[in-house]
């Protein structure tokens, strides 16, 4: 099959792990006798610096002509003190909006190889499998106003929700459990928030329509504490933009690190743009010891969500366990035995297993 693939690498580790990312489709594509393009455009960072603005309107463009999108991180010290207009985070979210990505799905699965990774304890967290199901388009990152009193003395950031941004995403959660453990949790602050009420109400009138998903209700500070010390107790986890945004970087400490968890970011149309739930991580860019598996196994879930390519997905996920299963860790996973590897090295090692 041919397909092209718009490459945003962005800032920070960004465009190293994205090489990563790159290195595995093509021989993706080799083995499998796909044609595989690649453009690459700019966001974040990179595109304010260039362009003057954290999305320009050819990154866009680019986007909505190609058959994917995978994205590294934006973002970094370099831009924290600009107006906010011109933070690289703001190219983010408006391709989130341009694009109508409201539905991320986080998997966080453990690997056996990388428990002592953790600094969970192995018999709490062996076999974790979950998933989050994120809205990404809606709720406090983009209510109206956002914005700081004349005196500077108040602030004040908008929480929306329409029924229907709250539906979609909530029926998108029930169908991604059918097609797991048939369980799902929906998390909320359902005790203080007006929106939390009404998304609970939506779950509940959704829940005959989906007669085999067991449901439950789980306020947002519960389910945090409880992810962390009952994580085999979730399959699907459905919830707002930002409680997602936390609970899946908290969950990321299941897996070991931060840099294992991939997601996938999907519009109704079908346009899907696939990024790691990391950041630009400025503390370790440019040295080459980045871990590039939430890169790459996003790059497995553009091949199974936007291309149907299941079996190919399962190659590069296949790989990347035997990988670690044949001892290579970068530097952000503590492990205690085993070879430490760099960036490019544990992409050769996985190139191996492809
Ligand atoms: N999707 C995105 O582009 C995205 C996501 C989160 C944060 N950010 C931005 O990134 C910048 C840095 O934010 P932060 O430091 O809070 O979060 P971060 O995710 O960049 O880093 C947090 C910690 O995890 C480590 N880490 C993250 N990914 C790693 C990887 N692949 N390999 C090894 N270690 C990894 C980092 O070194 C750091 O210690 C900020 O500007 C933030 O807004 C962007
Ligand atoms: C960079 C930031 C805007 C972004 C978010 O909060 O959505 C990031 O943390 C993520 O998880 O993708
Ligand atoms: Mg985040």
């Amino acid at each position: 099959m041919k397909k092209d693939i718009l490459l945003l690498p962005g800032d920070g580790i960004g465009p190293e792990i994205i090489d990563s990312a790159v290195a595995i489709l093509e021989a993706i594509a080799k083995k499998f006798k796909h044609e595989f393009t690649f453009k690459q455009h700019l966001i974040g960072g990179a595109a304010i610096d260039a362009a003057s603005t954290p999305l320009p309107t050819e990154t866009i463009a680019a986007a909505k002509k190609v058959d994917a999108v995978l994205l590294g991180a934006v973002g970094g010290p370099k831009w924290d003190q600009n107006p906010s207009h011109l933070r690289p985070e703001r190219g983010l979210l408006a391709i989130r909006k341009a694009l109508d990505l409201y539905a991320n799905l986080r998997p966080v699965k453990g690997f056996e190889h990388l428990l002592d990774a953790s600094p969970l304890k192995p018999d709490i967290i062996n076999g974790s499998d979950l998933l989050i199901v994120r809205e990404l388009t809606g709720g406090l990152y983009f209510g109206e106003p956002s914005q700081r009193s004349k005196d500077g003395q108040s602030v004040v950031d908008t929480l929306t929700y329409t029924r229907y941004e709250m539906e979609r995403i909530i029926k998108k959660a029930f169908e991604s459990a059918q097609l797991r453990k048939q369980k799902l949790t929906s998390v909320d602050k359902a005790n203080v928030l007006e929106s939390s009420k009404l998304w609970r109400e939506i779950v509940d009138q959704q829940k005959p329509f989906y007669p085999d998903v067991e449901v439950n209700h789980m306020l947002v500070d519960a389910a945090a504490m409880k992810l962390i010390t009952e994580p085999n107790s979730f399959d699907v986890i459905v919830t707002e933009n930002m409680f997602g945004d936390i609970l899946s970087d908290e969950a990321s400490v299941l897996t070991g690190s931060l840099g294992m968890l991939p997601s996938a970011s999907l519009a109704e149309n079908g346009i899907g743009l696939y990024e790691p739930a990391h950041g630009s991580a400025p503390d370790i860019a440019g040295q080459g010891i980045a871990n590039p598996i939430a890169m790459i196994l996003s790059a497995a879930m553009m091949l199974r969500y936007s291309f149907k390519m299941d079996t190919e997905a399962s190659n590069i996920e296949q790989a990347v366990e035997a990988t670690i299963n044949n001892g290579y860790y970068t530097a952000d996973l503590k492990v205690k035995t085993g070879s430490l590897v760099t960036t490019k090295e544990m992409t050769n090692n996985i190139l191996r297993n492809i």
